[in-house]
């Protein structure tokens, strides 16, 4: 459902562009639950920006049900990201005019489907904003907007789900239930879900974590324990603080359990 086939991507700093990612390939198959983990600046979220379509990765390309996004126009892409995918990013903006309740309502407008009142409430309920449903989002905390965003996505089933820390803005208990409705969507026949995240125990919910370190994809463990997770963290981690203290160059990958990440 998604395959990222090289995928480069560098941002202009004046007139400097600073490389990010450096040819990442993969792909996640329906049914799947897919965590992207790495040290801090790795660019977790520049390739999950670049996946999304919400960034043009500057080389390579991203095709997400068949569709690749190079190909598509700004409006068509819109449109694939307005029926086709999720997101739960706490800086993917809500509509600010908007009510917690109708931003989760309004794919279903925009889609001219009838608005499920009932499993809206239901779904703001279980991330634990049943209270403030009401509420616009400039009223709102950060980890309040990134509840509704998660509300929107249990409510509406898109078939592919980006997610960045779902559950960092929860409390335990509730990150519990959250973190089951994800890995349950994703599971679900024509579903995937891709999330970053920096939580072990989040990582031990998927089927596979792909790290990634300085831009490439380093490693890859398949139905990992939140020890092995950690511990491919406390590496690659101390990788970097290596590469701090050295002069030489920061550019180090590390093997794969499995034959490496595709
Ligand atoms: N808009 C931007 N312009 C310039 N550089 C950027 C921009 N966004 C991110 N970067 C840089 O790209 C690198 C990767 O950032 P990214 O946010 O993708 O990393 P990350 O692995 O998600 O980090 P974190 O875990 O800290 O969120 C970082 O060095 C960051 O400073």
């Amino acid at each position: 459902m998604i395959v990222a086939d090289r995928i480069e991507h560098a941002y202009q700093a004046g007139d400097q562009q600073v490389p990010i990612l450096h040819g990442i390939s993969l792909r996640v198959t329906q049914g799947e639950m897919v965590a992207v983990m790495g040290p801090s600046g790795s660019g977790k979220s520049t390739l999950l920006y670049c996946l999304a379509g919400l960034v043009r990765p500057t080389g390579g390309s991203a095709t997400l049900n068949g569709q690749n996004l190079s190909q598509l126009t700004d409006t068509q892409l819109a449109k694939l990201r307005r029926s086709e995918l999720g997101f739960v990013f706490q800086s993917y903006n809500l509509m600010p005019t908007l009510s917690g309740f109708e931003n989760v309502a309004l794919p279903f407008r925009l889609g001219r489907r009838p608005v499920p009142t009932e499993k809206i409430r239901e779904v703001l309920d279980t991330v634990g904003l049943g209270h403030r449903a009401d509420a616009l989002p400039s009223a709102m905390s950060g980890g309040e907007q990134q509840r509704v965003a998660l509300a929107r996505v249990l409510a509406q089933r898109p078939p592919i789900v980006f997610a960045d820390e779902p559950t960092g803005a929860l409390d335990t208990r509730t990150g519990v239930i959250v973190l089951d409705e994800l890995v349950n969507l994703a599971h679900s026949d024509g579903h995937c879900v891709l999330t970053v995240t920096h939580d072990p125990s989040v990582a031990a919910r998927c089927d596979r974590v792909l790290f990634l370190f300085n831009g490439r994809l380093a490693q890859e463990l398949r139905t990992p324990t939140a020890e092995q997770v950690a511990g491919v963290m406390t590496a690659l981690t101390a990788e970097v603080e290596a590469a701090e203290v050295s002069t030489g160059s920061t550019d180090v990958s590390t093997g794969s359990t499995d034959g490496g990440a595709r």
